[in-house]
């Protein structure tokens, strides 16, 4: 069974979009991303029929809210037959452990992963939101929480994979957005790295949605990132 690393976000307003790419792809490939855009327009169903289509779908809706419901929701969404879901670390330890629980008793637990610092934030950023610790002691502070939860891994950007690699094993899964080509306009992410840097940084699996989903051939952009990465 292949372990596809690139995991495409399908950030699309709807389904017919979303399928005329997934049509052309393939689950050996890659795995598939459904977000708050996707999900908001077409509900579970859509994501219940790439399951059927042999993805691995990694369903981030980030959930953060009290601890029941966080549960409530992760119970819901492994009924899916998702691959990977997430929370937000922030949510803190009750909330993690309520998810973890809540996605152990499922038929089929699918992996669950918690958000530590959003790519598109900086030092900037996070002193406006009053967390004075550099990005980085941030970042490691929640994945440690995650990790003590027993959750399977954080999504961070790929900068901090070396720190996280360090302290936290080879086992903790690093899921990495903020993936962008050499020559990829950034949009709105800030702590980005090409495909292969990330990997060789440490990154479990690279989210990667703008390069691939607006690239004039899409399969081609993929196809492309596919054999920058072939190997590591
Ligand atoms: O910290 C995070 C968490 C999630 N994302 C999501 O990943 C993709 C990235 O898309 P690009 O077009 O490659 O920028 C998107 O769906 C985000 O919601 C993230 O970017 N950063």
């Amino acid at each position: 069974m292949t372990d596809p690393k690139i995991i495409v976000a399908l950030d699309y307003p709807d389904a017919a979009a979303a399928q005329q790419l997934v049509a052309r792809l393939d689950p050996a490939l890659c795995r598939l991303k459904v977000g708050k855009e996707l999900f908001t327009a077409e509900g579970p169903g859509f994501v219940s029929s790439l399951v059927d289509q042999g993805y691995g779908v990694f369903l981030d809706l980030k959930f953060h809210d009290i601890p029941n419901t966080v549960a409530k929701a992760c119970a819901a969404a492994s009924r899916l037959g998702v691959w990977m879901l997430n929370v937000h670390a922030s949510g803190g330890r009750a909330m993690m452990n309520a998810a973890r629980e809540a996605v152990e008793q499922a038929a089929k637990p699918p992996m669950l992963i918690a958000v530590t610092v959003l790519t598109s934030m900086n030092e900037a950023t996070l002193h406006e939101l009053g967390v004075s610790s550099p990005l980085q002691e941030h970042v490691l502070r929640l994945a440690s929480l995650t990790q003590a939860c027993g959750l399977d891994g954080v999504v961070c950007s790929a900068q901090e994979a070396p720190l996280l690699r360090t302290k936290l094993g080879q086992d903790f899964c690093l899921v990495t957005p903020g993936i962008r080509p050499a020559d990829a306009s950034l949009d709105d992410q800030n702590r980005v790295l090409t495909p292969a840097a990330a990997l060789l940084q440490g990154s479990s699996y690279l989210v990667i949605g703008r390069p691939i989903t607006k690239a004039a051939d899409p399969l081609a952009a993929l196809r492309s990132i596919t054999e920058e990465i072939k190997g590591l």
